[in-house]
């Protein structure tokens, strides 16, 4: 089984290529672990050729095992390369990969996800025996500790008229609009200032006061046939009270504060669990879960005025602070003066929704409601287009598994 090693240089704080050389081969030499070529990539989107490369060397009966040191977008970058890519001399059969994931990103989500720290001790997410985790156990059962990654497949559709043909889009982490996607969008430019991430929190300081002017359509569960909402107070997820058999979607209107949905992971951060229930609630199917905060759902709001936003700004802040706190924002309420609170029974702060899918309409006149982010990555949403994110079931014997 060919095993190969790719790390990016410029990802994170840019020391994936001597933890490679000091702590990564030094380990897999020490195991006989025969890695037939240790490569950087040099620019965008180098990933996915070196690994095109790989792949039509490697006979289309084995599986390719990667050793990847990088944060969320080079994977990113690599699954999107791959899957507008003609392999050569594999007759049409699609690739099965087995990933090693070093953590040398950012954020680093699916990582932290797959090994979490622990909350309750001071565990050091920067020390050498955490970023091996996946490495040790690829040495301890190369076949064993694999996890299959879902796909969110994103469709963005240009407006009915202009007939151009939608662009999709895989991701494996987090696709969001709304606050999320412009703190991507703004931290970008501070990544050279700030390499941690510290630059999330400047830019989600930036954008606070932003509200987003969409309309929301949320797909079923495939095999369910509906839409799920978590009920903080039986702690499980119910049919979704605004859908039934006969009109299984849910329509969601804004404005919108917060619309994040992630696969694969609970935590976009170390400590930033956005979708605790990824972990908690495990998903038999494949599945997207999506955060949402409508300023709306506050019963003491009831018109959008820069008054308004400013107030509502210092409880997002605190909606967010809780997902820092092992993710209980999803368990918080408001009282009848607008408190947020985990007891009572007043109207839910979070929806968190377990779906198939969801579509974004965002309404033409508001700019910042067009800004997408896939795994990192900022695109825009053309005037009178929308996106559609779809979880789709990886294939068995193809697709991306994880040594988690
Ligand atoms: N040699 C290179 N020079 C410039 N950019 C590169 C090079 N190699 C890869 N890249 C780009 O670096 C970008 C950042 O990589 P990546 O997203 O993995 O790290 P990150 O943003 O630090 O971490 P995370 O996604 O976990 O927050 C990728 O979009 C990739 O295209």
């Amino acid at each position: 089984m060919p095993v190969i090693g790719i790390y990016n240089p410029v990802c994170g704080d840019q020391t994936a290529k001597s933890f490679f050389e000091e702590q990564v081969f030094p380990l897999c030499e020490r195991y006989s672990i025969s890695v037939s070529s240790i490569l950087g990539t040099e620019r965008v989107n180098h990933v996915g050729e070196l690994v095109q490369q790989a792949l039509e060397k490697t006979p289309v009966t084995e599986v390719l095992t990667i050793i990847l040191g990088s944060g969320d977008g080079t994977l990113h970058e690599m699954i999107n390369y791959l899957s507008s890519t003609e392999l050569r001399g594999r007759a049409g059969i699609p690739p099965e990969i087995h990933l090693v994931i070093i953590p040398c990103g950012t954020a680093n989500a699916l990582f932290s996800s797959l090994f979490p720290a622990d909350p309750g001790e001071s565990s050091d997410t920067s020390s050498i025996e955490y970023r091996l985790q996946s490495l040790r156990s690829f040495i301890k059962g190369p076949d064993s500790h694999l996890v299959p990654l879902t796909l969110a497949i994103t469709t963005l559709s240009s407006p009915p008229n202009t007939r151009l043909r939608p662009k999709a889009i895989a991701s494996t982490v987090v696709v969001s609009t709304s606050l999320h996607a412009s703190i991507l969008h703004d931290s970008e430019c501070l990544r050279d200032e700030m390499p941690g991430i510290e630059r999330f929190k400047v830019a989600a300081e930036q954008n606070s006061t932003k509200w987003y002017n969409s309309s929301a359509k949320i797909l079923p569960v495939a095999s369910l046939g509906i839409v799920q909402l978590y009920d903080p107070d039986t702690k499980e997820f119910i049919s979704h009270p605004d859908a039934d058999e006969d009109d299984p979607f849910v329509d969601l209107y804004g404005p919108f504060a917060y619309f994040v949905s992630t696969v694969n992971v609970d935590r976009l951060e170390p400590a930033f669990r956005i979708t605790p229930l990824a972990k908690d609630i495990t998903p038999s199917e494949a599945t997207c879960d999506l955060v949402v905060v409508r300023p709306f759902s506050d019963p003491t709001v009831s018109m959008d005025t820069p008054e308004a936003r400013e107030i509502f700004s210092t409880k997002l802040w605190d909606i967010m602070k809780a997902a820092y706190e092992n993710g209980n924002h999803i368990n918080l309420q408001y009282d009848e003066e607008g408190n947020l609170t985990t007891e009572g029974e007043g109207p839910l702060v979070v929806e968190y929704i377990r779906c198939g899918g969801w579509e974004w309409i965002p309404d033409d006149m508001d700019d910042d409601a067009h800004l997408i982010c896939l795994d990192g990555a900022i695109s825009t949403i053309e005037k009178g287009g929308r996106a559609v994110c779809v979880a789709a079931t990886p294939q068995a014997k193809a697709g991306f598994m994880v040594h988690g």
